[in-house]
């Protein structure tokens, strides 16, 4: 029996953190799905700059993952229910309520586990393991 997991997330920039995410997402089963945020869900920071396809095609594109796909631009719940996974994985400093999105899956009927990824820090100098602070970087540098 396949035990899948979901991650999910806004991936604009890809960096070293997302990949510790994900290879602890894929690590606690046997298949990856990732579900990338629409721009319209991303409402607790910044838009993202590069388009949901863009982000989609780097992140499906990481060995970790077996496959990648669009979130659902009203539910977040839409892919949950069609996928039917046996785990979500959450990031370290996701907005989400584990509670309420236990709550939820029950609610919807889903058996799944929300479990909490851990955070990766930076193991040079230099590295930043944050796509907020990459874009200021950017600005900073080339603004
Ligand atoms: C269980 C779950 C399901 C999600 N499904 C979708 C979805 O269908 N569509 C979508 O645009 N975002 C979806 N998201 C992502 C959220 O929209 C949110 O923007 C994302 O978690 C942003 O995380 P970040 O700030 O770490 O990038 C989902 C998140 C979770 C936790
Ligand atoms: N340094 C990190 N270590 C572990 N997980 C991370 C790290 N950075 C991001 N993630 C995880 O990757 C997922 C996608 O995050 P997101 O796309 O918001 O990138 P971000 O770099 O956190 O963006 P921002 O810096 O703009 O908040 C989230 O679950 C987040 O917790």
């Amino acid at each position: 029996m396949t035990r899948t997991v979901i991650a999910q997330g806004t991936f604009d920039i890809l960096h070293p953190g997302h990949v510790h995410y994900l290879e602890e997402s894929a690590a606690m089963g046997d298949e990856l799905i990732v579900i990338v945020a629409r721009k319209a869900n991303v409402d607790h920071k910044e838009k993202p700059i590069c388009p949901a396809t863009q982000r989609r095609d780097v992140v499906g594109a990481l060995e970790a993952v077996d496959e990648a796909i669009l979130g659902h631009e009203e539910d977040i719940f839409v892919p949950i229910e069609e996928i039917d996974p046996d785990v979500i994985a959450l990031g370290h400093d996701q907005h989400h309520d584990d509670d309420a999105i236990e709550a939820e899956l029950e609610r919807r009927g889903i058996d799944c586990t929300v479990e909490r990824a851990s955070s990766r820090g930076p193991s040079a100098e230099a590295e930043i393991l944050s796509t907020r602070l990459i874009i200021d970087r950017i600005l900073e540098r080339r603004g």
